[in-house]
């Protein structure tokens, strides 16, 4: 049975990456994805604006929706602070398969836990089963339909806090209008726009950072 996709870029990483090197993993994923095959990784520019709201948040506690090959996970689970964690969501098993073994290869497992699952049962299990009390820092990267009922759901579970920071991707491409439109005209939400370019793309794309108000 051919390889997928997927599996074809994380063999790429197996054999051209440092094994325990994070930066060398996102390299060796960025190459294969900008010369190879294109894959929906958050990338290189747009993960410049990731790393720098990560640095400037600096979580305890991070929340990832849509984990993939697991290329932002090993991208914000690098730059994490002892103790601190990050929960990965991901609903595709073959996508949480190809993550799990990045993110192992990176060496950064012990500072995330990988949660296969629809996004709309595992938010309610977070505080209960998860023990999470607060989110710190939330990457919405998954289906872009998903951003709004994910954001109400992570308010009606009293996930967030005060100066809780979101990040959302691809508000241009694919495009997210239903969540812009939510998140820019909620008054509890304080929100930013970054312009940035599809991912090994010279198509324009953008990220939005809301921060929870309280
Ligand atoms: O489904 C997605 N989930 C998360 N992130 C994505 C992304 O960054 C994309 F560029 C795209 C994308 C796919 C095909 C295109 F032609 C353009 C963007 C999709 C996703
Ligand atoms: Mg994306």
């Amino acid at each position: 049975m051919n390889q997928s996709k997927e599996q074809r870029i994380l063999n790429f990483v197996l054999q051209n990456a440092v094994r325990g090197d994070p930066c060398s993993v996102l390299e060796t994923i960025d190459k294969y994805c900008s010369q190879k095959e294109w894959a929906m990784n958050v990338g290189d520019e747009k993960g410049l604006i990731l790393d720098k709201t990560v640095e400037e948040v600096n979580p305890s506690v991070a929340l990832e929706l849509g984990t993939y090959c697991g290329y932002s996970a090993v991208r914000i689970a690098r730059l994490l602070k002892a103790g601190a964690h990050l929960l990965t969501v991901e609903f595709n098993p073959e996508f949480a398969a190809i993550a799990k073994q990045m993110i192992e290869f990176a060496g950064v497992q012990d500072k995330v836990k990988l949660l296969e699952g629809p996004s709309e049962e595992i938010i309610p299990q977070l505080k209960k089963k998860y023990e999470v009390d607060t989110l710190d820092f939330v990457f919405l990267d998954h289906w872009k339909d998903k951003y709004t009922p994910d954001t109400i759901l992570l308010q009606e579970c009293n996930l967030l806090r005060k100066g809780s920071v979101l990040l959302a991707d691809n508000i241009i491409v694919p495009g997210a209008p239903e969540f812009l439109n939510y998140i820019r005209n909620n008054p509890r939400f304080q929100c930013t726009n970054y312009p940035s370019h599809l991912e090994y793309m010279k198509v324009e794309d953008a990220m939005e950072k809301a921060v929870f108000l309280g």
